[in-house]
């Protein structure tokens, strides 16, 4: 059964050896997995299907950002080995974002949800303007946030901070996707813009991405347990 839990752990890990050894100590039913960069260009597809086999939702998260048909036929794969997100960077533009739509008609409702990145949970205000942006982040959230909408998306990649504001402005059914997730007294990490998975939800977030608070926790069953009991969930 298709798990219902708001919650995805990232499984950022360099092999599959230690991905399934994660993934085995974790209940497809209490959460999702999302496979990204690292361990994607270590195991490939072959991964992939190791966790939808053991009955996880995967969100394959390799951020694809290149011209129109790169970025259409790569999504277009992704939906072939059937995963059930997949994301694209929203900076890409109109139609990159259309034609990774387009290519997803074929799949009908078995297609992957279609998300785009906004501006990464691990940018900080003020670093935009090293990229040459002129915008508070907020901005420019909400400008790719309306894109990606516009363009057929799904939903976006943000950080629980701007949730709200893109709940109230694209609607009820647009799927927010939060990492920069971190319970009371974790360490941010390399993350910058974050909130309490408690938080997050309170304003109106769909999935929360979270790693390191639970893959290196000691139990990382019962750190998932202790999440969804903070959330009401499980
Ligand atoms: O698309 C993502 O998943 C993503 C977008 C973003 O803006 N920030 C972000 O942290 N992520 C991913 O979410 C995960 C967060 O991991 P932790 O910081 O360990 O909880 C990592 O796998 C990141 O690659």
């Amino acid at each position: 059964m298709p798990s219902k839990s708001p919650v995805i752990v990232a499984l950022d890990f360099p092999n599959a050896a230690a991905a399934l050894a994660m993934a085995d100590q974790l209940d497809p039913t209490l959460c999702r997995a999302k496979v990204g960069k690292e361990l994607f260009t270590a195991e490939g597809p072959a991964l992939v299907k190791a966790l939808t086999s053991r009955g996880f939702d995967v969100f394959l998260d390799l951020k694809f950002h290149d011209i129109p048909n790169t970025v259409a036929k790569a999504v277009a794969v992704a939906a072939d080995m059937g995963v059930w997100m997949v994301n694209v960077h929203a900076s890409g533009g109109r139609r990159m974002m259309e034609a990774a739509k387009a290519s997803l008609t074929t799949f009908g409702n078995d297609a992957p949800l279609l998300i785009g990145v906004t501006v990464l949970t691990s940018t900080a205000e003020g670093e935009l303007a090293d990229v040459g942006l002129d915008c508070s982040i907020e901005g420019q959230v909400l400008r790719l946030a309306t894109l990606a909408k516009d363009s057929g998306l799904d939903g976006v990649v943000c950080s629980a901070q701007e949730a709200e504001m893109l709940r109230g402005s694209q609607g009820p059914l647009f799927q927010l996707v939060t990492p920069g997730i971190r319970p009371a007294n974790s360490a941010a990490d390399d993350q910058r813009r974050i909130l309490t998975p408690a938080e997050a939800l309170k304003k109106g977030v769909d999935y929360m991405v979270i790693g390191r608070p639970i893959t290196q926790a000691s139990d990382p069953a019962e750190a998932l347990r202790a999440i969804l009991n903070e959330v009401g969930v499980g």
